[in-house]
Protein backbone atom coordinates (compact mmCIF):
# COMPACT_ATOMS: atom_id res chain seq x y z
CA UNK A 1 0.00 0.00 0.00
CA UNK A 2 1.62 3.21 -0.62
CA UNK A 3 1.62 5.90 1.47
CA UNK A 4 0.32 9.85 0.35
CA UNK A 5 3.82 10.58 0.60
CA UNK A 6 4.90 8.05 -2.17
CA UNK A 7 2.04 8.86 -4.61
CA UNK A 8 2.63 12.79 -4.10
CA UNK A 9 6.51 11.47 -5.43
CA UNK A 10 4.75 9.38 -8.37
CA UNK A 11 2.40 12.21 -9.66
CA UNK A 12 5.87 14.39 -9.43
CA UNK A 13 7.91 12.19 -11.14
CA UNK A 14 5.14 11.40 -13.70
CA UNK A 15 5.27 16.02 -14.46
CA UNK A 16 9.10 15.71 -15.02
CA UNK A 17 7.88 13.93 -18.58
CA UNK A 18 5.99 17.07 -19.45
CA UNK A 19 8.91 19.43 -19.03
CA UNK A 20 10.83 20.20 -21.66
CA UNK A 21 14.26 21.94 -22.11
CA UNK A 22 14.34 25.96 -22.35
CA UNK A 23 10.55 25.91 -20.74
CA UNK A 24 9.42 28.80 -18.32
CA UNK A 25 7.42 27.50 -16.10
CA UNK A 26 4.90 28.60 -13.19
CA UNK A 27 5.50 26.14 -10.09
CA UNK A 28 2.83 25.66 -7.76
CA UNK A 29 2.24 25.75 -4.30
CA UNK A 30 2.18 22.25 -1.41
CA UNK A 31 3.48 19.07 -0.58
CA UNK A 32 2.48 17.61 -4.00
CA UNK A 33 4.36 20.47 -5.79
CA UNK A 34 7.17 20.51 -3.50
CA UNK A 35 7.63 16.50 -4.39
CA UNK A 36 8.10 17.65 -7.66
CA UNK A 37 10.42 20.51 -7.06
CA UNK A 38 12.76 18.08 -5.75
CA UNK A 39 12.53 15.83 -8.47
CA UNK A 40 12.95 18.94 -10.93
CA UNK A 41 16.14 20.71 -9.52
CA UNK A 42 17.85 16.99 -10.04
CA UNK A 43 17.07 17.79 -13.44
CA UNK A 44 18.55 21.01 -13.21
CA UNK A 45 21.53 19.77 -11.75
CA UNK A 46 22.04 17.17 -14.67
CA UNK A 47 22.10 19.84 -17.24
CA UNK A 48 18.12 21.22 -17.54
CA UNK A 49 17.40 24.27 -18.82
CA UNK A 50 14.40 25.61 -17.09
CA UNK A 51 13.22 29.15 -15.65
CA UNK A 52 10.53 29.13 -12.67
CA UNK A 53 7.80 31.34 -11.78
CA UNK A 54 6.79 30.53 -7.96
CA UNK A 55 3.06 31.23 -6.74
CA UNK A 56 4.48 31.68 -3.50
CA UNK A 57 7.17 33.15 -1.11
CA UNK A 58 7.19 29.41 0.20
CA UNK A 59 7.53 28.15 -3.37
CA UNK A 60 10.27 30.73 -3.85
CA UNK A 61 12.44 29.86 -1.16
CA UNK A 62 12.61 26.23 -1.48
CA UNK A 63 13.26 26.74 -5.46
CA UNK A 64 16.20 29.10 -4.94
CA UNK A 65 17.96 27.02 -2.11
CA UNK A 66 17.65 24.05 -4.19
CA UNK A 67 19.33 26.42 -7.08
CA UNK A 68 16.58 25.92 -10.32
CA UNK A 69 16.76 29.35 -11.99
CA UNK A 70 13.61 31.52 -10.90
CA UNK A 71 12.51 34.80 -12.58
CA UNK A 72 9.43 37.38 -11.32
CA UNK A 73 6.23 36.98 -13.45
CA UNK A 74 6.54 40.49 -14.23
CA UNK A 75 9.93 39.48 -16.25
CA UNK A 76 7.88 36.67 -17.43
CA UNK A 77 4.62 37.37 -18.01
CA UNK A 78 3.74 34.27 -20.73
CA UNK A 79 4.65 30.98 -19.24
CA UNK A 80 4.64 27.55 -21.17
CA UNK A 81 3.52 25.42 -18.61
CA UNK A 82 2.61 25.69 -14.67
CA UNK A 83 2.53 22.71 -12.79
CA UNK A 84 0.39 23.27 -9.40
CA UNK A 85 -1.61 20.85 -6.87
CA UNK A 86 -5.51 20.82 -6.06
CA UNK A 87 -7.60 20.00 -2.73
CA UNK A 88 -10.09 18.32 -4.96
CA UNK A 89 -10.12 17.27 -9.02
CA UNK A 90 -13.79 16.44 -10.13
CA UNK A 91 -14.43 15.00 -13.27
CA UNK A 92 -14.38 17.48 -16.10
CA UNK A 93 -10.86 18.98 -13.93
CA UNK A 94 -12.66 21.80 -12.05
CA UNK A 95 -10.67 22.29 -9.03
CA UNK A 96 -10.51 23.58 -5.31
CA UNK A 97 -7.37 24.88 -4.69
CA UNK A 98 -6.23 27.43 -2.03
CA UNK A 99 -5.73 25.36 1.25
CA UNK A 100 -2.08 26.65 1.64
CA UNK A 101 -3.47 30.02 0.94
CA UNK A 102 -1.48 30.89 -2.23
CA UNK A 103 -4.91 30.71 -4.70
CA UNK A 104 -4.48 34.28 -5.51
CA UNK A 105 -1.04 33.90 -7.00
CA UNK A 106 -1.30 30.54 -8.37
CA UNK A 107 -4.26 31.54 -10.37
CA UNK A 108 -2.73 34.66 -11.82
CA UNK A 109 0.26 32.19 -12.72
CA UNK A 110 -2.26 29.33 -14.32
CA UNK A 111 -3.47 32.53 -16.21
CA UNK A 112 -0.11 33.39 -17.74
CA UNK A 113 0.24 29.85 -19.11
CA UNK A 114 -0.33 28.26 -21.89
CA UNK A 115 -0.93 24.74 -20.06
CA UNK A 116 -1.92 24.24 -16.54
CA UNK A 117 -1.38 20.38 -15.07
CA UNK A 118 -2.17 19.35 -12.00
CA UNK A 119 -0.59 16.94 -9.77
CA UNK A 120 -2.47 14.93 -7.42
CA UNK A 121 -2.92 11.80 -5.29
CA UNK A 122 -5.91 9.81 -5.56
CA UNK A 123 -7.69 11.30 -2.71
CA UNK A 124 -8.28 14.77 -4.35
CA UNK A 125 -10.44 13.06 -7.05
CA UNK A 126 -14.36 13.83 -6.32
CA UNK A 127 -17.49 13.54 -7.72
CA UNK A 128 -18.71 17.23 -6.68
CA UNK A 129 -16.64 20.15 -5.26
CA UNK A 130 -17.08 21.06 -1.72
CA UNK A 131 -16.10 18.44 0.63
CA UNK A 132 -12.88 20.26 1.25
CA UNK A 133 -13.74 23.76 2.29
CA UNK A 134 -13.28 26.67 -0.37
CA UNK A 135 -10.49 29.67 0.34
CA UNK A 136 -12.14 33.03 -0.36
CA UNK A 137 -9.16 35.54 -0.29
CA UNK A 138 -10.56 38.71 0.96
CA UNK A 139 -9.23 42.47 1.53
CA UNK A 140 -9.23 42.88 5.32
CA UNK A 141 -11.03 46.49 4.76
CA UNK A 142 -14.88 45.82 5.79
CA UNK A 143 -14.03 42.03 6.69
CA UNK A 144 -17.55 41.82 8.04
CA UNK A 145 -19.38 43.60 5.35
CA UNK A 146 -17.65 41.62 3.17
CA UNK A 147 -18.41 38.44 5.47
CA UNK A 148 -22.68 39.09 5.48
CA UNK A 149 -22.19 40.20 1.61
CA UNK A 150 -21.07 36.54 0.99
CA UNK A 151 -23.78 34.85 3.20
CA UNK A 152 -25.99 36.69 1.54
CA UNK A 153 -24.61 36.40 -2.36
CA UNK A 154 -24.52 32.65 -1.32
CA UNK A 155 -27.98 32.87 0.11
CA UNK A 156 -29.99 34.02 -3.31
CA UNK A 157 -28.04 30.84 -4.62
CA UNK A 158 -30.27 28.72 -2.37
CA UNK A 159 -26.88 27.74 -0.67
CA UNK A 160 -25.41 28.01 2.70
CA UNK A 161 -22.30 27.85 4.13
CA UNK A 162 -19.97 28.28 7.20
CA UNK A 163 -17.56 30.87 6.53
CA UNK A 164 -14.73 30.70 9.25
CA UNK A 165 -11.70 33.38 9.18
CA UNK A 166 -8.57 31.59 8.62
CA UNK A 167 -5.91 31.97 11.25
CA UNK A 168 -2.14 30.71 11.67
CA UNK A 169 -2.15 30.19 15.78
CA UNK A 170 -3.92 33.10 17.87
CA UNK A 171 -3.54 35.49 14.70
CA UNK A 172 -5.26 35.55 10.97
CA UNK A 173 -3.53 34.17 8.68
CA UNK A 174 -2.26 36.71 5.63
CA UNK A 175 -1.66 36.25 2.67
CA UNK A 176 1.64 36.64 0.18
CA UNK A 177 0.00 39.60 -0.86
CA UNK A 178 -1.48 40.82 2.67
CA UNK A 179 -5.04 39.26 2.25
CA UNK A 180 -7.25 37.57 4.67
CA UNK A 181 -8.39 34.36 3.87
CA UNK A 182 -12.44 32.84 4.73
CA UNK A 183 -12.89 28.88 4.65
CA UNK A 184 -16.25 28.37 3.10
CA UNK A 185 -18.02 24.89 3.79
CA UNK A 186 -20.68 24.23 1.43
CA UNK A 187 -20.12 20.21 1.71
CA UNK A 188 -20.93 20.36 -1.69
CA UNK A 189 -21.03 22.72 -4.56
CA UNK A 190 -23.79 22.21 -7.54
CA UNK A 191 -23.30 25.03 -9.53
CA UNK A 192 -19.54 26.19 -9.28
CA UNK A 193 -19.64 28.57 -12.11
CA UNK A 194 -22.51 30.04 -10.39
CA UNK A 195 -21.07 30.47 -7.22
CA UNK A 196 -17.91 31.93 -8.85
CA UNK A 197 -20.02 34.92 -10.48
CA UNK A 198 -21.74 35.48 -7.51
CA UNK A 199 -18.31 35.38 -5.09
CA UNK A 200 -16.51 37.94 -7.48
CA UNK A 201 -19.55 40.23 -7.79
CA UNK A 202 -18.30 41.08 -3.64
CA UNK A 203 -16.11 44.40 -3.93
CA UNK A 204 -13.97 42.67 -0.75
CA UNK A 205 -13.21 39.22 -2.59
CA UNK A 206 -10.23 39.45 -4.07
CA UNK A 207 -10.31 35.71 -5.84
CA UNK A 208 -11.54 32.54 -4.85
CA UNK A 209 -10.48 29.26 -4.65
CA UNK A 210 -12.61 27.32 -7.90
CA UNK A 211 -10.20 26.93 -10.73
CA UNK A 212 -12.93 26.17 -13.56
CA UNK A 213 -11.95 26.10 -17.04
CA UNK A 214 -7.92 26.53 -16.34
CA UNK A 215 -6.49 22.81 -15.52
CA UNK A 216 -5.69 21.29 -19.20
CA UNK A 217 -4.06 18.04 -17.84
CA UNK A 218 -4.16 16.05 -14.44
CA UNK A 219 -1.75 13.64 -13.46
CA UNK A 220 -2.94 11.56 -10.39
CA UNK A 221 -1.29 9.25 -8.67
CA UNK A 222 -3.06 5.90 -7.39
CA UNK A 223 -1.51 3.19 -5.62
CA UNK A 224 -1.98 1.21 -9.51
CA UNK A 225 -0.20 3.96 -11.32
CA UNK A 226 -0.56 7.39 -12.52
CA UNK A 227 -3.73 8.15 -14.30
CA UNK A 228 -3.10 11.05 -17.20
CA UNK A 229 -6.54 12.98 -17.07
CA UNK A 230 -6.92 15.61 -19.96
CA UNK A 231 -9.94 18.03 -19.78
O1 LIG B 1 -2.62 27.09 -1.66
C1 LIG B 1 -2.23 25.95 -1.88
C2 LIG B 1 -2.43 25.21 -3.12
O2 LIG B 1 -3.61 25.48 -3.81
C3 LIG B 1 -2.07 23.73 -3.09
O3 LIG B 1 -1.73 23.40 -4.42
C4 LIG B 1 -3.20 22.81 -2.63
O4 LIG B 1 -3.62 23.20 -1.33
C5 LIG B 1 -2.74 21.34 -2.61
O5 LIG B 1 -1.72 21.17 -1.69
P1 LIG B 1 -1.11 19.77 -1.35
O6 LIG B 1 -0.35 19.30 -2.54
O7 LIG B 1 -0.21 20.02 -0.16
O8 LIG B 1 -2.25 18.86 -0.97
Amino acid sequence: MATADELKRAAGEAALSHVEDGMNLGIGTGTTTEAFIRLLADKVRDGLQVTGVATSERTERLCRELSIPMATLEELPKLDLTIDGADEIDQSLRLVKGGGGALLREKIVAVASRKMLVIADEAKLVETLGAFPLPIEINGFGMIATYLAIQEAVGELGLSCELILRRRGPEPFITDSGHLILDASFGRIPDPHALSNALLKVPGVVEHGLFLGLADEALVATASGVRHLTA
